[in-house]
Parts: C-alpha cells; sequence; structure tokens
C-alpha cells in the first residue's frame, strides 16, 4: 500500500500523513523535509542558495537520512539532528531555490524510492510531486488543496499570531507560485489524484476521508 499525498503549502499534508499512516500501520515519509534539510547544509556550508550551479556542484555532498516512523518523524544531516534547524524561516525562503535545481531533485527522489523499497509494510509519502513523478505507480493519490486564507490561518495559528495572517499568506502564495512552476517535477495533481478541498473541513474529517479512500482500495469496494 503506497499512500502519494501532495498539495501546496499548508493544506495539512504532514498531519493528515502522520495520523493517516499511523491508524493504518504504515510508515511515513516527509519529503519536504528532505529539501530543507538540503537547503539547511547549503546556507550552513556558504553555497550560494540562489546559484544553481553552486547548489548542483555540492548537492551530492551531504548525508541525509530520514526516519519512517509516524510517531517519531526523524531527520539527520551528517549525522546531526536537523528536526528544528530545518523549519527556520531562513530555510523556509531559500527551499523552493535549492529544490529547483534539478540535480537536488535526482538525489532525493532516489532517497525517497529507497525509503519506500524499505517499507514493505506500505508507506504514506508526503510532497509535491509525489503522485506524479517520484511514485507514479502509487496505489492512492490525493491531492490536498484548501484557500489561501485557511491555510494562513492555521499557520498563523502555529505561530500564536507572532507572524500576520496577511505575511503568512503573501509567504505560501510566494512558495507556492515557485514550486508550480519550477521546470522539473513542479507541484502538481496527477491525473488520477484524488482532490480533497479540506477549507470546511476539520482535521478529522480530512483522516477519516482518506482513511477510508485507502480501506476502500485495500478491499476493492
Ligand atoms: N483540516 C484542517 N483544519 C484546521 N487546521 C488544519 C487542518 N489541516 C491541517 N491543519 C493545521 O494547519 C497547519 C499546517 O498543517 P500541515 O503542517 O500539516 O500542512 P502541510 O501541507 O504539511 O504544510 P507544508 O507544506 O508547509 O509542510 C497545522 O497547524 C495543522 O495542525
Ligand atoms: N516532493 C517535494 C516536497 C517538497 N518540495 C519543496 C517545495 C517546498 O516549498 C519545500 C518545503 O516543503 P514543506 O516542508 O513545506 O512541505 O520543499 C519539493 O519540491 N518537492
Amino acid at each position: 500500500m503506497i499512500v502519494a499525498i501532495d498539495g501546496p503549502s499548508g493544506t495539512g499534508k504532514s498531519s493528515t500523513s502522520r495520523a493517516v499512516a499511523e491508524k493504518l500501520g504504515l510508515r511515513y515519509l516527509d519529503t519536504g523535509a528532505q529539501y530543507r534539510a538540503i537547503t539547511w547544509w547549503m546556507l550552513s556550508n556558504g553555497v550560494d542558495v540562489n546559484d544553481p550551479v553552486a547548489v548542483a556542484d555540492q548537492a551530492g555532498k551531504p548525508s541525509i537520512v530520514s526516519g519512517t516512523d509516524p510517531l517519531a518523524p526523524a531527520i539527520t544531516v551528517d549525522g546531526i539532528d536537523a528536526g528544528a534547524p530545518i523549519r527556520t524561516q531562513e530555510v523556509t525562503a531559500a527551499v523552493s531555490a535549492v529544490s529547483a535545481v534539478p540535480e537536488v531533485r535526482t538525489r532525493m527522489v532516489e532517497l525517497q524510492r529507497a525509503a519506500v523499497s524499505g517499507a514493505p509494510e506500505g508507506i504514506v509519502v508526503e510532497g509535491r510531486d509525489i503522485g506524479t513523478t517520484v511514485l507514479p505507480d502509487a496505489t492512492v493519490k490525493i491531492f490536498l488543496t484548501a484557500s489561501a486564507e485557511a491555510r494562513a490561518a492555521r499557520r498563523s495559528g502555529e505561530l500564536n499570531g507572532a507572524v500576520t495572517v496577511a505575511a503568512t499568506r503573501a509567504d505560501l502564495i510566494r512558495r507556492d507560485t515557485a514550486d508550480s512552476s519550477r521546470t522539473t517535477s513542479p507541484l502538481a495533481k496527477a491525473a488520477d489524484a484524488v482532490e480533497v478541498d479540506t477549507t470546511e473541513l476539520t482535521l478529522t474529517q480530512v483522516i477519516e476521508c482518506i482513511v477510508t479512500l485507502v480501506e476502500e482500495k485495500r478491499t476493492g469496494s
């Protein structure tokens, strides 16, 4: 059972994917964390993240290891726990530029397919290009959406209002535009993905909806 969950920033991919994996006894992979990890390494090592040639040249250097336990997602870079530093504003601002570099994507896709091969019990993989490029034969493909307003309000709430909803909304839209317009495997809905608009749904409702879709596929109903 391979479940691909794609969608723009802040639509609920991580929260939903972790919960679905936990409920169904599947592993879980956050591919955004991998792109954030390589971006953090580039920034920490003085690579100009706006220079695609420099990024491509260094893309093979860091060792990135992702855990797949939905109860304790973990990521290390060269053996160092990167869970917190990959969530900084500096990394968020740079990650779209780094993830647009084809050599970076080739490297990450190798890691992602290896994680799937290492999960015989099945896995939920979330990202931007999982259903279209990384795992085109996934058993179930979901494309989550939500209005920019709902996504910004959710994210701003997470930050206890430290960043305004308007600024958060502008940042989400900037990242979605960059991620959707890059040449190599842009953010896109696979033709055979089920689109779930979460704007008016609670997280519990979204989780139930996807668990039902997976179970229907499992039983062939
Ligand atoms: N249906 C929902 N209703 C209300 N809040 C939600 C819903 N889904 C997710 N959230 C909340 O929205 C925030 C963003 O969710 P999450 O991190 O799962 O999104 P994401 O798509 O993985 O984001 P990103 O692409 O930026 O990593 C979290 O605070 C989460 O708890
Ligand atoms: N499959 C993926 C996953 C993520 N990215 C890039 C684009 C995102 O802006 C960034 C961070 O992802 P997030 O942690 O917000 O889910 O990583 C990608 O290009 N492809």
